[in-house]
């Protein structure tokens, strides 16, 4: 059956109710979502390519649809833009319309939302409107020393990668995002994965764990 699906910020949307009385964003069209989180540094972009080449997933970074939003010069621009500098996490709404948009656009029923939930706010909203749990949490571990030499390192001009900005994004991760971790740890849906190792080695740990998605279709 259709349905309206009301959100915040649009309620155009036509959703298809499940048999479990609940909607999804994308007609009831089962979908495997993965959320990839760890601190900033931690590899996460870096291995999300890695999936995507070999398992065929399409990577939504939270952050990326942010700066991109900041770009494109839209209303919120601005606003995002401050919230950045500061390490600090932009409003729920904002980022899930993002990513609810981009999940329409794609035709692929395969989701790594890397940087996504990074509070609980972020997760309750996703939960809410897009209505779809994630398959697992993927967790990169990683040492704030290591962490903080990548991030000097990164050399993508972002305003965010600067000493005094890095050591705002650190505290907030521990207070804000460290605990939606530890939430999914609760229920047994966390796949941590040593992340202060080169590369290539984070990446056969990371495959052992797609393995059963199967290679990209051709
Ligand atoms: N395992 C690793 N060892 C060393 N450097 C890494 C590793 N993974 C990523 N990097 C580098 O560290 C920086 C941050 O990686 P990135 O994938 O952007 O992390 P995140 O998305 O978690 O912030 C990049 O310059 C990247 O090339
Ligand atoms: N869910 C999210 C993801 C990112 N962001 C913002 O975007 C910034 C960069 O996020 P990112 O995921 O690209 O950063 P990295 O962890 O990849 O370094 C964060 O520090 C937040 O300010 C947010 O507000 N909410
Ligand atoms: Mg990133």
């Amino acid at each position: 059956m259709l349905a309206a699906m009301s959100t915040a910020m649009d309620a155009s949307v036509p959703v298809a109710e499940q048999e479990d009385g609940t909607v999804n964003i994308l007609g009831g069209k089962k979908v495997a979502v993965v959320f990839v989180l760890g601190g900033p540094g931690s590899g996460k972009g870096t291995q999300c390519s890695n999936i995507v080449e070999h398992f065929g997933f399409t990577h939504l970074s939270a952050g990326e649809l942010l700066r991109s939003e900041i770009k494109s010069g839209s209303e919120n621009g601005t606003m995002i833009d401050s919230i950045i500098k500061e390490g600090k996490i932009v409003p729920s709404e904002i980022t899930v319309k993002l990513l609810q948009e981009a999940m329409i656009k794609s035709e692929n029923d395969k989701f790594l939302i890397d940087g996504f939930p990074r509070n609980q706010e972020n997760r309750l909203s996703f939960e809410n409107v897009i209505k779809i749990s994630p398959e697992f949490v993927l967790f990169f571990d990683c040492s704030e020393e290591e962490l903080v030499r990548r991030l000097l390192g990164r050399n993508q001009g972002r305003a965010d990668d600067n000493i005094e900005t890095i050591r705002k994004r650190f505290r907030i991760f521990e207070e804000s995002s460290l605990p939606v971790v530890q939430y999914y740890d609760s229920k047994g849906k966390v796949k941590k994965i040593n992340a202060a190792k080169p590369i290539p080695e984070v990446f056969e740990d990371v495959k052992t764990i797609f393995q059963s998605y199967g290679p990209k279709a051709a």
